[in-house]
């Protein structure tokens, strides 16, 4: 247990201050109801809406250390991030967003085709740690070159003969006439604990969780509201995909109308209110769902 968590009880969040993760992860924050103080203006530790719970602003790569040792409580980052650092912390939610899978890659005119050709050969990285690994574990002899980023420019400067790099569109590969031989592992974002913080804060671990899981929930989600006459209600039902409800009610003013309410996914929606239409729903509403609470 570090000092700051014995005397404060304040939890300590760290995110991103940068990199292609830093803005969704601040975006999720802030929808699930926790907003950041002056996140714009550079700080590194800034208050939230909730004062039991601060933010730390740091690079995604040293996140997994800062979380390890107690400097934050909790930390949001890619897995390869925490892969790379090879700490000891909780994964305790997978985000699922900002996925990128990290890659082998060998110059198009190589002659490596496959792992095995890669033994005594130098691979550029900016993943060391996992490369070391990966290879010792292959029973492969490599030299690895750590590069600080665009790798993919190793191979053509003669410093390696392959790299190992993440890739998500395939873009970067192709438009550098690389060809992927092997993929090493598919990353997401995650949120990560710290094994002692998850006993002193437990109850506002949960409560984080819970209102970030209702934000991931909600997503592609919308929600249906209709007037059915009783007559239709059945052919109506049977429409409806059964994500959840439907919700009959009886609408006051009118003995013969109900008022029908379903949550369905987005992907449904087009095509699914014109067949609702047809089997008798009228006054439909589609309404955004921000959060849903199981
Ligand atoms: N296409 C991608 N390329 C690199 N990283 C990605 C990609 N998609 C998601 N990520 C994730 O983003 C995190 C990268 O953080 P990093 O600090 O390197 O930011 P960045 O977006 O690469 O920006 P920069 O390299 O300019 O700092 C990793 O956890 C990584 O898995
Ligand atoms: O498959 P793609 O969609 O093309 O994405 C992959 C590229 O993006 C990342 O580079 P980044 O922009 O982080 O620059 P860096 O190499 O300096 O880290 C990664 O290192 C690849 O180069
Ligand atoms: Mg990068």
């Amino acid at each position: 247990m570090t000092s700051r968590q014995t005397e404060k009880r304040i939890l300590r969040l760290a995110i991103p201050n940068k990199g292609r993760i830093a803005n969704p992860i601040i975006e999720l924050i802030e929808d699930s109801g926790l907003i950041l103080q002056n996140s714009a203006n550079r700080k590194l530790i800034t208050q939230t809406s909730d004062p039991a719970i601060e933010v730390l602003f740091a690079r995604p790569v040293d996140i997994p250390a800062y979380v390890a040792n107690g400097a934050a409580d909790l930390g949001i980052t890619g897995r390869d991030m925490v892969m790379e650092r090879g700490v000891d912390v909780e994964e305790l939610m997978d985000l699922k967003s900002g996925k990128a899978t990290l890659v082998i890659a060998v110059p198009d005119d190589s002659g490596i085709t496959e792992i095995r050709d890669l033994d005594g050969k130098k691979i550029a990285t900016e993943f060391p740690g996992i490369c070391e690994r990966y290879f010792r574990n292959e029973k492969l002899s490599v030299s690895i070159v750590s590069v600080g980023g665009a790798c993919e420019a190793a191979p053509y400067l003669g410093i390696a003969d392959a790299i190992v790099d993440l890739s998500s569109s395939g873009d970067t590969i192709r438009t550098n006439n690389l060809r992927v031989i092997s993929e090493i592992l598919v990353s997401t974002t995650i949120i990560i604990a710290n094994r002692d913080a998850q006993k002193i804060y437990s109850d506002k671990i949960a409560e984080f969780c819970l209102a970030i899981e209702s934000v991931l929930r909600a997503k592609g989600k919308k929600y249906l509201m209709m007037n059915v006459h009783r007559e239709a209600l059945e052919a109506v039902r049977n429409v409806l995909p059964g994500l959840s409800g439907p919700t009959v009610m009886d609408v006051a003013s009118e003995e013969n109308l109900v008022a029908v309410h379903a949550v369905v996914s987005e992907e449904h929606l087009y095509g699914l209110v014109s067949s609702l239409k047809n089997a008798g729903a009228r006054d439909i509403l589609v309404v955004p769902i921000e959060r849903m609470i199981r």
